[in-house]
C-alpha cells in the first residue's frame, strides 16, 4: 500500500522528459538496456550506481551528446515535453541549448568571464544589443551565485578563477541559453568540500526554475540534493523513486546492496 502511494507521487509530478525502452550500444557493447524513466520538472533527479553501470551514457542520451561518439547507437524513445528528441527534424545544437550540460571537470572556454556566459546567447542570437547581453550575463552570473565574486573583473580570463568558481561559471554558461533541463555529470568531483557545498546549494536553488539531472558517485550528495533517485546497475535502471524511499526502503536487493556498500 505504502509503495503504491510512493509510486503514484513520483508519477504525478509533471514530467519534463519521458524515456521509453532506451537501448544504447557502443559497437557490440550493449551499455543501456530497456530503460524507462520519467524525469520531473522543477526537481533534482540523481542517477547513482557502480562505476560503468551506464549513468553517464544515459545522461548523454538526454541531449544527444552520444551523437558525437561514432560507435554509439541509441534506440527507443526520449521525449522532451512530448517531442521526440531523436526526430530527424530536431537540430541537436538547438536541443542542447534547451538541455544544457555541465561536466565533471570545469571547462571554461579560454575567453573572459563575460564572454564565457555571452557565448551561447551570441551564437543562438538570443539578444538584440549589448545592453540586453549585459543583462543576461549579469542575471546568469547571479543565478550561478558568482556575480559578487566576479563583477569587478568580468573581462579577466575564466580560466583564472578557482575550480569551484570555474564550475559555477560553467553553470552560468549553461543557463545563459535559457535551458529547461540541466544535466550535470559529477559536477563536484573535481571540487573541494567548500566549493562542493556551494555548488550543491546552487543546485538546490536551480530546481525552482529547471529540471536538473545529476550523476553522482556520492550517495550523500544524492541524498542531499535530489528529490528523485534512479539506481542503475549493469546497464539496467533497477529502481527509481523518491530519494528518501530509495535510501531508507529500497525495494530491490541490488539497490539495497549498493546503498549499504556491498556492491560498487
Ligand atoms: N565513449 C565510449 N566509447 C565506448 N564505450 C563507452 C564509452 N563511454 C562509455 N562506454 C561504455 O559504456 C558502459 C557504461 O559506461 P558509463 O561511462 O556510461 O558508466 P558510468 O556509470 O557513468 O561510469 P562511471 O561512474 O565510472 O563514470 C561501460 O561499459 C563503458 O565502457
Amino acid at each position: 500500500m505504502k509503495d503504491m502511494r510512493m509510486e503514484s507521487r513520483v508519477q504525478s509530478a509533471v514530467n519534463k522528459i519521458e524515456a521509453r525502452k532506451v537501448q544504447v550500444y557502443y559497437g557490440e557493447n550493449h551499455a543501456i538496456k530497456d530503460v524507462d524513466v520519467n524525469i520531473p520538472d522543477k526537481a533534482v533527479t540523481a542517477f547513482i550506481g557502480p562505476s560503468g553501470c551506464g549513468k553517464s551514457t544515459f545522461l548523454r542520451c538526454l541531449n544527444r551528446m552520444n551523437d558525437t561518439i561514432p560507435v554509439c547507437r541509441v534506440e527507443g524513445l526520449i521525449q522532451l515535453e512530448g517531442e521526440d528528441i531523436y526526430d530527424k527534424r530536431v537540430d541537436p545544437v538547438q536541443l542542447r541549448a534547451k538541455v544544457g550540460m555541465v561536466f565533471q571537470k570545469p571547462n571554461p572556454f579560454p575567453k573572459s568571464i563575460y564572454d564565457n556566459v555571452a557565448y551561447g546567447p551570441r551564437i543562438h542570437g538570443l539578444t538584440r544589443n549589448k545592453a540586453e547581453l549585459d543583462e543576461v550575463v549579469e542575471s546568469c552570473l547571479k543565478k550561478a551565485a558568482l556575480w559578487n565574486e566576479v563583477k569587478d573583473r568580468l573581462h579577466a580570463p575564466g580560466t583564472g578563477l578557482s575550480g569551484g568558481q570555474q564550475q559555477r561559471l560553467c553553470i552560468a554558461r549553461a543557463i545563459a541559453t535559457g535551458p529547461e533541463v540541466l544535466l550535470m555529470d559529477e559536477p563536484c568531483s573535481a571540487l573541494d568540500p567548500i566549493a562542493t557545498a556551494q555548488v550543491e546549494e546552487l543546485i538546490d536553488e536551480l530546481r525552482s526554475a529547471f529540471s536538473v539531472v545529476i550523476v553522482t558517485h556520492s550517495m550523500q550528495q544524492a541524498a542531499r540534493v535530489s528529490q528523485h533517485t534512479a539506481f542503475f546497475h549493469l546497464g539496467h535502471l533497477v529502481e527509481y523513486g523518491e530519494t528518501g524511499q530509495i535510501f531508507t526502503n529500497p525495494q530491490d536487493p541490488r539497490t539495497e546492496s549498493y546503498i549499504t556498500g556491498r556492491i560498487g
